[in-house]
């Protein structure tokens, strides 16, 4: 199989039809070996797009095709960043793939950036968005919300090879996978392992759920115990559903939402597999009121966001959003707050949780609901920054009983 061609026809797609590289993976036919050097391949050159590109521009005088700045960024990411791959086998591979009138072009070039060397822009501030390849008004953007350190650490923490985190699933004994010495465990639910996720026999049998470190905290702030009414409001896939399920020891009752019928069915594929009885399964608008007559005990509220905690794992959106599109999700997490907020009974808690690092989606959007909802009260909010795990932010909200109502 020829590796570098199926990279090379991802990262097309991913250029020009906005397709997301994790999705096309999955559909990959290859051995084990191939897959990780195609995936390998594809998410270092989507990781480093903005300074491969500035290794080759120099050279080029003329606006170049998609498909050939995909080229030329699969060449010199294998120049600079495959350690095992020689020189000649990354230029003359990545020649191959051109289109026969640009393959003298493509050659040209490629040899010029390797004689050139890795050309790195100094390591601070003001040269990170070539340094690592973030767009400069992202990186300005998280300067202002939490400082220009951390806005550095997020962007550095983003260029590390993704790690697969697992989570225990107790309802499948998965507690036993603490003795287990392939695993490493990072706090009593989460480990990492380097056995391959989605080919192992445990995960079929739902032991444990492929779910990020910090995502498996949002639940806690819940605060579930069994036997109690829980509304999951954007559930799809289900991993938190899952968890929450866990945390009830499989006794109560989960009505977990989503807008879209198909994720629907994943939460369902999801719950059989891990054991859990106790969720129901509806297709529903967040933006929607539920019915009045009907409260819950705890609401989870994951919503949908812009996704710039989780940039390891999908290197591309950070090409892909603008001030204008984070502007956009912030109304539809509103519209879904607001809808939701009667459906808490009283003294009830809700928890809003993203995987986003922009504090209009997160501490702005938690801040406006508790003005227009004076019955609700904060109880803790907190930010996971990249690093171990993906970005994540969390608020507790409870809502005041009646008669403690000012
Ligand atoms: C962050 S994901 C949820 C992840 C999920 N909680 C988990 O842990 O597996 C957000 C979900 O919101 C859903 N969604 C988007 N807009 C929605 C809406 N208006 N109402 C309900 N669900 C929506 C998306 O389909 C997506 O599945």
């Amino acid at each position: 199989m020829d590796t570098r061609k199926q990279a090379y026809e991802i990262l097309c797609r991913v250029e020009k039809d906005n397709a997301y590289a994790g999705l096309l993976l999955r559909h990959v036919q290859a051995d084990g070996r191939e897959t990780a050097q195609i995936t390998n391949l594809v998410y270092e050159t989507l990781r480093n797009q903005i300074l491969l590109e500035a290794q080759w521009q120099p050279y080029v005088q003329h606006k170049v095709r998609k498909e050939t700045a995909v080229l030329l960024n699969l060449g010199a990411c294998q120049l600079f960043f495959m350690d095992s791959v020689p020189a000649y086998a990354a230029i003359n591979s990545t020649v191959s793939l051109a289109a026969r009138k640009e393959r003298g072009f493509v050659n040209a070039v490629l040899h010029k950036v390797q004689q050139a060397g890795l050309v790195l822009p100094a390591d601070d501030f003001d040269h990170a968005g070539i340094r690592y390849s973030h767009p400069q008004w992202l990186l300005a953007m998280w300067k202002a919300h939490y400082g220009k350190e951390k806005a550095l650490e997020i962007a550095k923490a983003d260029q590390q090879a993704s790690r697969v985190y697992g989570r225990i699933n107790t309802l499948r004994h998965g507690e036993k996978l603490r003795s287990d010495s392939r695993c490493h465990f990072v706090n009593e639910l989460s480990f990492t392992s380097d056995f391959p996720p989605a080919a192992d026999q445990m995960l079929k049998e739902g032991t444990y759920v492929i779910q990020d470190v910090h995502s498996a905290m949002v639940p806690l702030l819940l605060d579930v115990h069994p036997g109690m009414k829980v509304l999951d409001v954007c559930a799809a896939p289900g991993t938190k559903t899952q968890e929450i399920a866990m945390l009830m020891k499989n006794r109560g009752q989960i009505t977990a939402c989503d807008l879209y019928p198909a994720r629907c069915e994943l939460i369902d594929e999801l719950m059989k597999r891990t054991g859990v009885s106790i969720v129901k399964t509806v297709v529903h608008d967040g933006r929607t009121a539920w019915d009045e007559k009907q409260k819950f005990d705890r609401i989870l509220l994951d919503a949908p966001c812009s996704g710039l905690g989780d940039l390891s794992h999908k290197p591309e959106i950070r090409y892909r959003v603008s001030p204008q599109s984070l502007d956009e999700i912030v109304q539809i997490q509103q519209e879904i707050l607001d809808a939701m907020a009667p459906s808490l009974a009283d003294g009830g808690i809700l928890v809003y949780s993203t995987c986003t690092l922009n504090r209009k989606e997160n501490e702005g959007q938690i801040h406006g609901f508790l003005k227009r909802h004076p019955e609700y009260h904060l109880l803790q909010e907190k930010t996971w920054f990249p690093g171990e795990g993906d970005g994540f932010y969390g608020a507790k909200l409870i809502k005041a009983e009646k008669r403690k109502r000012s």
